[in-house]
């Protein structure tokens, strides 16, 4: 992998680094190139590289690069979300140093949480821009700013601990504090993860960093430090993410003399293009200059000239122009600053253009619950055992074991490979999607010797995975199939064009960009204009036109549509800083 000497720089420092630079500057490539000499560095074979992202997605895009340029012994880097991490690797085997874990819990998914706290507010009165915040701070409280809202928190919890359920906030909050109570556990994991690296450290939020420096800190032997960012691309300010200064990360990491590292080049964007999002840049500093791209590209906006109701044309027919001039597919992506949208121009967008593929989050069945049992089952009931995907396959089978074991399930002769194989023999001849899962997953339970009627919370998730993903399919309208071929494409490496949110594809490039709902209310989100002090507004809309607009390598168009009303019948506007924004567009 080829590194500019700024890159090899930070990549090869002998000692903890922090990157912080621009889009597209090779943050990511400079971690992944680490992580492979990590890799070579590790004394032990129970020795790992921990790899810390925000998203699954994240995540995958670490892997999939790691793939591609090196060979990496299977179970050698353990790259996830900090979610994952605190789940899987202190929840879990430290849960019974728990009073309240001890006695049983599950992990609530978001699907059963957002249910459970859209009710609450609406009973208490709240509306729906209210913020109810769930995170807690390090001495275990959450702080709400109404009284209001904090008593939605505190029956949420209860509701939640009444069904023996932890939420996301709740499991990193567990996990450091058994940290905090059991150091060992915290020298245990310095043992094992010698090296750390955090990517996109600026939507960190501040149990995260406590969990991370937890480990760093109690060390006896330090485990060596890589961390990218930018700070200007901070969008996840709303659940407290947030960007420490050298001095903070140096105060946090106790004693670990980070060096800080910048890089000047831009390798993914036109110079035109650099400059234009350069503009949405809040913090200054950092050079931007185009390493090696000199076309001349498309920057298009079109500020109320489209109409809502003609937009997923207008959109429809700058695609079909790109792929005719020869882009392919993968290299377009669709955007919104926000998901509310997303759903209805995706399959606007897939009626239009029948004969395009594209990779729509919002089209799957499955959208929505990462964290339910089922889900893991579906994958591995709906994934080819093929050589390529076995290492995955047995890590999701121990996932589902060690579910299994946590519930209490005599599962003790199970392995991952015995699973696999009951698994492996279940045949149908329904042609039927949900059909097929249900008789699968039927003859799972019944080769297992699990009778749901004695597990309560395993059938609670069953029947909310099928309420779900029927739902999910009903809302398609048609668009999406109920068929396991269908199915089975849900589970295999998305191609075609992307449709997201700025959120999901954060860290990711596209040829072309197509961005829509560039309006007041979506750029910046009402939470941040609603009762919030101007700052936070402004702040807010720069770094998601920093994000968005800096996502293209070299044609961005974008629409702040018109016809779009609010609940209560008023106009959105265009976002204040594209319409004040003196540029000369295509
Ligand atoms: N030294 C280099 N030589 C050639 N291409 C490079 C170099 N460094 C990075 N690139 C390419 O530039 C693009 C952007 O790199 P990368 O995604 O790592 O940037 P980033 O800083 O992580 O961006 P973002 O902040 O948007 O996530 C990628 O296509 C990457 O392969």
């Amino acid at each position: 992998m080829k590194l500019s000497n700024e890159q090899h720089a930070a990549v090869n420092y002998n000692g903890n680094a922090y990157v912080a630079a621009c889009p597209g500057s090779g943050k990511t490539r400079a971690l992944t190139a680490w992580i492979a000499k990590a890799v070579e560095e590790l004394k032990h074979k129970n020795n790992k590289v921990l790899a810390v992202t925000f998203t699954n997605r994240a995540a995958d895009e670490i892997k999939a690069r790691l793939a591609e340029s090196f060979t990496i012994e299977n179970g050698r880097v353990w790259a996830g979300t900090i979610h994952s991490f605190a789940l899987e690797w202190l929840i879990k085997p430290y849960a019974s140093y728990s009073a309240t874990l001890n006695s049983g819990y599950s992990v609530a998914d978001e699907f059963e949480t957002r249910k459970i706290l859209s009710k609450l507010k609406s009973d208490k009165g709240l509306g729906f821009f209210d913020d109810v915040n769930t995170t807690f701070n390090r001495q275990g409280v959450v702080e709400n700013q109404n009284a209001r809202a904090e008593a939605v928190e505190q029956e949420y919890r209860q509701i939640l601990s009444s069904r023996k359920k932890i939420d996301f906030d709740q499991s990193l909050y567990f996990a450091f504090q058994l940290m905090e109570t059991r150091p060992e556990i915290a020298q245990n994991l310095s043992n094992i993860f010698t090296h750390i690296c955090v990517d996109e450290v600026q939507d960190t939020q501040d149990l995260q960093y406590a969990i991370l420096a937890k480990i760093f800190n109690e060390s006896h032997i330090k485990p060596s430090l890589f961390i990218v960012g930018d700070e200007n691309q901070a969008i996840y300010g709303g659940i407290g993410g947030k960007s420490l200064t050298l001095a903070e990360l140096n105060a946090e990491f106790v004693g670990s003399n980070i060096n800080q590292f910048t890089f000047s080049d831009n390798y993914r964007s036109t110079q035109r293009l650099v400059d234009y999002f350069s503009a949405f840049r809040g913090v200054q500093g950092g050079v931007s200059k185009a390493a090696h791209r000199n076309e001349q590209g498309i920057i298009s906006f079109f500020n109320q000239s489209v109409d809502k109701e003609h937009l997923a044309e207008a959109i429809s027919e700058l695609i079909q122009t790109e792929l005719n001039s020869g882009t392919s597919e993968n290299d377009i992506c669709v955007i919104a600053p926000q998901w509310a949208p997303i759903r209805s121009m995706t399959k606007k967008l897939i009626t239009l253009l029948p004969n395009v593929k594209f990779d729509a989050p919002a089209l799957s069945p499955f959208h929505g619950q990462q964290d339910n049992f089922w889900l893991i089952v579906s994958k591995l009931v709906l994934t080819e055992p093929s050589e390529k995907l076995f290492s995955s396959r047995v890590r999701w089978a121990n996932e589902l074991l060690n579910n299994l074991v946590e519930k209490h399930h005599h599962t003790r002769d199970l392995t991952a490979k015995k699973l696999l194989k009951v698994i492996n023999s279940f045949h149908s001849d329904t042609g039927v999607g949900t059909k097929y899962l249900k008789e699968c997953f039927e003859f799972i339970l019944s080769e297992l010797d699990i009778d749901l009627a004695y597990d309560l919370l395993l059938k609670e998730q069953l029947d909310l995975f099928f309420e779900k993903a029927t739902s999910n399919i009903e809302n398609n309208d048609g668009q999406y199939e109920d068929t396991v071929v269908a199915l089975k494409s849900f589970f295999k490496r998305s191609t075609g064009i992307v449709i997201n949110s700025c959120h999901g594809v954060k860290g990711e490039e596209y040829k072309t960009v197509i961005a829509f709902g560039l309006l007041k209310g979506f750029v910046p989100h009402w939470n941040d204009i609603y009762k919030q002090p101007i700052q936070v507004g402004l702040d807010a809309q720069s770094k998601m036109l920093y994000v968005i607009a800096s996502r293209a390598k070299e044609k961005l168009f974008l629409f702040a549509e018109n016809g779009r009303r609010t609940r209560r019948g008023d106009p959105y506007e265009t976002s204040d800083m594209l319409n004040t924004y003196n540029y000369q567009y295509d």
